[in-house]
């Protein structure tokens, strides 16, 4: 089989088999979080600095009071300003916690300087478990999720766990009133002139990378 050339311009996949899109999505991804992790940590910081300021300018961050995060991993976008910043506001922070039963689902857990903290399977540090810190997702106001990959339309490629998606999916689905804003955040090298739009995906509202904002919704 031929491999498939790195950030392979996926509008011209549309004749691809299920298995196809599958290993493209795969060889895409592994080239992304490659770039991304040639990032200085200079970059970096200048990039988290950036973030805070673009996610400033919105209302619906600045009114937001509950909000998930995420620690950055791998060359992501990093949120630790954003963390601080809506600490010192005493707004509510959550994190990402797998979840020790159903593959595939998150759980948001509460998060300060005093939370303990240990890895998951994947490496990342995530809050321990207790039932009185997690905070069901339709009660959120904001989740700012990590993207490996997006285009113009708002299309989003995962780490490819659907730990999002099928999260995701339960809050949209259910026809929650007011479910939480879904922004995905990342850096502007990780923009892709197009993504496969896959059945269960859950549209976000918005990319936000350090440079500029693209609402979708
Ligand atoms: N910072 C951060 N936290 C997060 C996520 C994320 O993308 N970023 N997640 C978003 O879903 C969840 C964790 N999902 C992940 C899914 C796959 C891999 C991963 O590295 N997979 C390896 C191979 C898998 C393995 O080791 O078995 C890989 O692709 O190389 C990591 C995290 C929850 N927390
Ligand atoms: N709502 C869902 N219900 C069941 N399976 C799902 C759901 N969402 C995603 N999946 C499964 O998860 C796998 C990964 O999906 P996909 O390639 O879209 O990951 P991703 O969007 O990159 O990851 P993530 O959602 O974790 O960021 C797919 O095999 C898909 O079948």
């Amino acid at each position: 089989m031929h491999p498939i050339p790195s950030h392979f311009d996926f509008a011209d996949l549309s004749n691809l088999s299920s298995d196809e899109l599958a290993l493209a999505k795969k060889s895409l991804r592994q080239s992304i979080r490659g770039t991304r992790r040639t990032l200085s940590q200079f970059q970096q910081l200048n990039a988290a600095n950036a973030l805070l300021k673009q996610l400033q300018r919105h209302h619906w961050f600045n009114r937001s009071c509950k909000v998930a995060v995420y620690l950055a991993n791998d060359g992501e976008l990093s949120c630790h300003l954003v963390i601080r910043h809506l600490l010192r506001r005493g707004k509510k922070v959550l994190l990402p916690v797998l979840h020790p039963i159903n593959r595939r689902q998150l759980l948001f857990v509460q998060y300060d300087a005093h939370t303990p903290m240990r890895f998951n399977r994947f490496g990342i540090q995530e809050p321990a478990l207790k039932r009185s810190r997690i905070v069901p997702p339709e009660s959120l106001d904001l989740i700012l999720m990590p993207l490996v990959g997006f285009d113009a339309k708002g299309n989003r490629l995962g780490m490819g766990g659907g730990f999002y998606d099928t999260t995701m999916e339960k809050v949209v689905s259910q026809g929650w009133r007011r479910s939480p804003l879904r922004i995905g955040l990342a850096h502007n090298c990780q923009q892709v002139p197009a993504l496969p739009k896959e059945p269960w995906d859950i549209p976000l509202n918005a990319v936000v990378t350090p440079n500029f904002s693209l609402t979708t919704s």
